[in-house]
């Protein structure tokens, strides 16, 4: 048995995980996927490139896969038994309101608990706007057959019978369907008449149907409408043309902001049906036709719901919310590689991000979509137009939860909850999972008691999970001090004159003699791009990623370095000339989504060696094996620092995170207004007002405290490691590979020496038993065959 499987998992996910090589579950694995599959809710920490991603999707897809198999088995079958044995006797088959077959904005609950067993709750989701939904099963070839409705509170309500070609949200609208509303009026082809009379809240409408006769009828409240109002001739509500004849008629209703409660015969009647009719719920199997969802390519129906109508009657039964758009492409792509094990049916995920273009999104929910993963701003724009459906939803998603409420989408997560069932169709109820590395924050707790019921903590390293895997360093810039200044020249090594450090602006009005702290900030700004350069060259960096303050600040470093090695951002491995040592692109919030998708895509290929990011890259970017870390500022709050760094040392590799920090306050931007941007050409105003000095050597303490270690001083001088972070790396000092990036990206030395050996100590004594035991078994064996051949 694999791990996996001891977990619960699957064989196709057990495959999937096969094919990404996971051989064994990482400890928040290990935890969190028993604990989901068991349907509870769960908040997990675990350190940055723990597998996390793994720890809910998993879970997550194989509960979506097992939901949507049983639904399709469902749908073949008849559906799960609510039939009586009387009914069973009948050959009858269960009906529900479909959850397949409905609009957007239409709710629907078939075994609500507060109601008896056999009646379904149906909700318009929007008090302005149609929705409607027809029955998983229809009638058609004869019978006589009947359902009821109990009209719950004061909006509007249509029911009738309707094909499968006719309006969801416009029951009686087309020339597909009948319906009979509150206003006491009917309506075919969209033309209304007085009939009946008007009814409301309590009152009971009886639907009826004889295809012996070829009509439709309605009561209220056990009182028969035919001949009340403007019925055909005979007096019934309608005689169904020629041109529907044959094609099977589904009960069907039609809401607008109200709600109403559907009995297919199932559960008792509140009133008798008409002479010689019965519930469609006891229709003769000969008479009867299942729903399977509106016909493909249909475009009918959806003008009431935003004009998108569900056409493979797919929605997404998981929500997956990511802080940034490219963590939210990395989880999608983790869903669509981990899906493509799984069949009958197949799943499939859909990424919602801001940035691109809506209609892709719609066409990706039109196709189907089961596990939607997205940013929070798109998301609830995509359901608030009515163009996503969460009604099916019972998986909710935060992951970064801590990062998620930091930018402000507190609002947006409740309103999206609101939106999701808690309990209903077909499942227990909605499963509320929250991940990150930083978990530990009372705005989290209270987050979490807003969603959850009774999580499950899965706490794995505490309030600081920082990996074993990373090493930290920091080299302290003091432009006070000769000897930084000494090393930190304008040329190069070979005499060179170096490209001028463009800086951020914030000291564009001073004054010369203002004062020492404005010339030691100003100097921090353009020595640290230079230290930044030269632990390039020291390190001997192939690879790393660069950490700024601002997307003005990764503008900045980025042409410097690019122009240090000539100017071409790619390392172009293609084409000919020379290599650029410092080639580097940015990914920063400030960049199109497509610029971003670019330079991360040519980082990870190895186009260019260096990706200069804002925090936006800080949380769950996974790249293989990357050795280098390099924060050119701290992180104003220590758990970025933490997921900064997580992005080394991922997966049992090792990484270096090094920052460059100033000792002296620096001033640096700090503007709250949207959309301003002062800092490319700022007035001595905005300086003032949108400026903040900046502590870093406080905000190393912060660090320090967080991560529960010093961290290691390089000599600016020298940059050369220290001794005991050498020794730490099974290093020499000056030594053979003393300082080479090879110690790095791959988990070697003598951390891992020292972490194996005790394994195999512990192991050991057991591992020399069971050898015995097998020499042994085997001495036994041959003994006993020899004895028997002889
Ligand atoms: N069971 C496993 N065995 C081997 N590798 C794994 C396993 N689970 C995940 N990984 C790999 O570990 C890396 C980190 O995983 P993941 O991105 O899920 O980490 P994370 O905990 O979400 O990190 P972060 O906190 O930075 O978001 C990925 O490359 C992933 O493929």
């Amino acid at each position: 048995m694999s791990a996996f499987e001891e977990l619960g998992v699957c064989p196709e996910l057990i495959r999937a995980a096969d094919d990404a090589g996971w051989l064994l579950p990482t400890p928040v694995q290990a935890e969190a996927v028993p604990l989901i599959l068991g349907g509870g809710d769960v908040l997990a920490a675990a350190e940055t490139g723990s597998g996390k991603t793994g720890a809910f999707g998993i879970p997550v897809l194989q509960i979506v896969h097992e939901a949507l198999r049983d639904a399709a088995a469902t749908r073949a079958t008849g559906g799960p038994s609510a039939a009586t044995t009387d009914e069973t006797a009948h050959g009858a088959a269960s009906v529900r309101v479909s959850v397949d077959d409905r609009s957007a904005l239409f709710a629907v609950n078939n075994s609500p608990p507060d109601l008896p067993k056999g009646l379904a709750l149906t909700q318009a989701r929007s008090p302005a706007q149609w929705a409607g939904a027809r029955a998983t099963v229809g009638v058609a070839h004869g019978g006589r057959h009947h359902f009821e409705i109990t009209v719950v509170d004061d909006g509007l309500v249509r029911c009738g019978w309707s094909t499968v070609a006719g309006s969801l949200d416009g029951l009686g609208t087309d020339s597909h369907s009948f319906g009979f509303g509150g206003t006491g009026k009917k309506s075919h082809g969209g033309a209304f008449e007085t009939f009946g009379k008007p009814f409301g809240a309590g009152d009971v409408v009886g639907c009826s149907v004889d295809l012996e006769r070829g009509v439709v009828n309605f009561s209220i409240n056990g009182q028969d409408c035919s001949g009340l109002g403007s019925g055909d001739k005979s007096g019934d509500a309608f005689t169904i043309p020629a041109s529907m004849r044959g094609h099977a008629l589904f009960p069907a209703v039609c809401l607008k902001n109200a709600e109403c409660v559907v009995n297919f015969g199932h559960a008792p009647w509140a009133y008798p049906p008409p002479p010689g009719h019965d519930g469609v719920a006891r229709a003769d199997r000969k008479f009867v036709t299942m729903n399977d969802g509106p016909p493909r390519g249909s475009t009918k129906g959806g003008a009431g719901n935003g004009g998108e109508r569900r056409r493979t009657g797919r929605t997404p039964k998981a929500i997956v919310l990511e802080p940034a758009r490219d963590l939210a492409e990395q989880t999608f792509n983790f869903f669509k590689s981990f899906a493509t094990n799984l069949r009958d049916p197949t799943i499939s995920a859909g990424l919602f991000v801001g940035g691109t273009d809506v209609s892709g999104d719609v066409k990706t929910l039109r196709d189907g979509c089961d596990v939607a993963v997205g940013t929070p701003g798109r998301i609830v724009d995509m359901v608030e137009s009515g163009k996503l459906d969460v009604s099916n939803v019972r998986f909710f998603v935060l992951d970064e939860a801590d990062r998620l409420l930091d930018s402000g989408n507190r609002g947006a997560i409740l309103k999206l909850f609101d939106r999701m069932p808690k309990s209903g169709d077909g499942f227990v109820r909605l499963q509320v999972l929250l991940f990150s590395a930083t978990l530990h924050s009372g705005d989290i707790e209270d987050l979490a008691a807003r969603l959850c019921e009774r999580p499950a903590w899965v706490d794995l390293r505490g309030k600081d999970s920082v990996p074993e895997t990373v090493h930290h360093a920091c080299v302290v810039v003091n432009p006070t001090e000769r000897s930084t200044f000494d090393r930190c020249t304008f040329e190069d090594a070979s005499g060179a004159t170096l490209p001028p450090v463009p800086t951020d602006n914030a000291h564009a009005h001073d004054d010369v003699n203002e004062g020492a702290d404005l010339a030691a900030s100003q100097s921090v700004k353009r020595l640290k791009p230079l230290v930044l350069k030269r632990l390039i060259d020291a390190h001997r960096m192939d690879q790393a990623l660069i950490f700024c303050r601002t997307n003005f600040d990764c503008d900045n470093v980025e042409s410097f370095l690019n122009a240090c090695g000539g100017g071409r951002a790619y390392r172009g491995k293609s084409e000919k000339g020379p290599e650029n040592p410092y080639s580097c692109v940015v990914l920063g919030g400030a960049r199109s989504m497509d610029e971003r998708r670019r330079n991360l895509a040519a980082f990870k290929e190895g186009d260019v060696r260096f990706l200069i990011c804002t925090d936006v890259a800080a949380r769950g970017l996974d790249i293989k094996g990357l050795p280098f870390v390099v924060n050119v500022t701290l992180p104003d709050r220590s758990e970025d620092y933490v997921h900064r760094i997580g992005r080394v040392g991922r997966a049992d590799t090792m990484g270096l995170a090094i920052s460059i920090v100033s000792a002296v306050p620096e001033r640096v931007w700090y503007c709250q207004k949207k959309g301003y941007k002062p800092w490319f050409n700022p007035s001595r105003a905005d300086v003032k007002e949108h400026c903040v000095w900046y502590d870093e050597e406080k905000l190393l303490k912060d660090v320090e405290a967080r991560i529960k270690a010093p961290v290691a001083r390089i000599d600016p001088a020298t940059l050369a490691l220290p001794k005991e972070l050498l020794r730490k790396l099974g290093r020499e000092e000056g030594g053979a590979g003393a300082g080479d990036v090879g110690v790095y990206g791959k988990r070697v030395g003598g951390e891992l020496n020292a972490e194996i050996s005790a394994h195999l100590e512990a192991y050991a004594p057991s591992v020399k038993r069971l050898a015995e035991l097998e020499v042994q078994a085997q001495a036994s064996f041959w003994r006993l065959k020899r004895k028997f051949a002889g």
